[in-house]
């Protein structure tokens, strides 16, 4: 398994925030986390992408143990909560100022993406006049144009309109078949079944169940 959490708790002062959570997830797979406002959906990404420390347990990526092996996950794209940028800045140059952190991909690589979410690259408006959706795809255009391995988005398709919503759903298969482990949440639950091969449901911190979509379907059909 690729990505593990073992007894994962996350206190914030005397709050239990996440309790004792176990999960194993493998790469290729779309995995969904769904539950009601404030079930900790939103704490647990950033647990997992290293922004947070853990209270309690560990966390396993690729057999390295985040916060003791690695700091960060090694690669990682990530849209939780509204995602920063230079507000400056045009949507492309933003990119530009991310992909140079790691120099890994090219400025055509930016354009691909950027276009395929329906962004234009050549545009010089700058983020601080994008619409809340186009500011959108430019967090889902950050978190995925390097190719992560591991990919963690929390309602990605919030601000998106139908047609984005589907190209997206196109793109998170696309990363799944090139083998990247993606995590998504999303209030949605017909988009998050369409797309997931796994959800677990959590409730006031903790992992209560977890099904497989596909099977449910066979269920319905028989
Ligand atoms: N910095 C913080 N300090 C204290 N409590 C926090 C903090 N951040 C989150 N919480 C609490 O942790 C709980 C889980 O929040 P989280 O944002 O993970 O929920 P969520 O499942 O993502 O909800 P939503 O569906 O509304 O996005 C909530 O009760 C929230 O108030």
């Amino acid at each position: 398994m690729y990505l593990e959490l073992k007894n994962v708790s996350k206190k914030i002062g005397k709050a239990d925030i996440i309790k004792n959570v176990n999960l194993s997830m493998e790469k290729g797979h779309i995995y969904g986390l769904w539950g009601k406002n404030g079930c900790g959906k939103t704490m647990l990404m950033r647990l997992i992408s290293g922004l947070v420390f853990l209270s309690d347990g560990e966390i396993l990526i690729g057999g390295e143990s985040l916060g003791k092996d690695i700091s960060f996950p090694r690669s990682i794209g990530a849209l939780i909560e509204s995602p920063g940028f230079i507000s400056g800045y045009s949507g492309f140059k933003n990119l530009k100022v991310l992909a140079s952190i790691q120099n890994k991909i090219s400025d055509e690589e930016i354009d691909i993406i950027m276009k395929t979410l329906g962004l234009n690259p050549q545009d010089k408006k700058r983020v601080k006049k994008y619409s809340l959706g186009m500011r959108q795809k430019l967090g889902i255009a950050a978190a995925l144009m390097e190719q992560p391995d591991l990919i963690l988005l929390d309602e990605p398709t919030n601000a998106l309109d139908e047609h984005s919503t589907k190209i997206l759903k196109e793109l998170l298969f696309e990363h799944k078949k090139r083998g990247a482990l993606i995590i998504i949440s999303c209030h949605i639950r017909e988009d998050l079944e369409f797309l997931s091969d796994e959800i677990f449901c959590m409730q006031e911190g903790k992992m209560i169940s977890h099904y497989i979509p596909s099977e449910l379907r066979k269920e319905v059909e028989l």
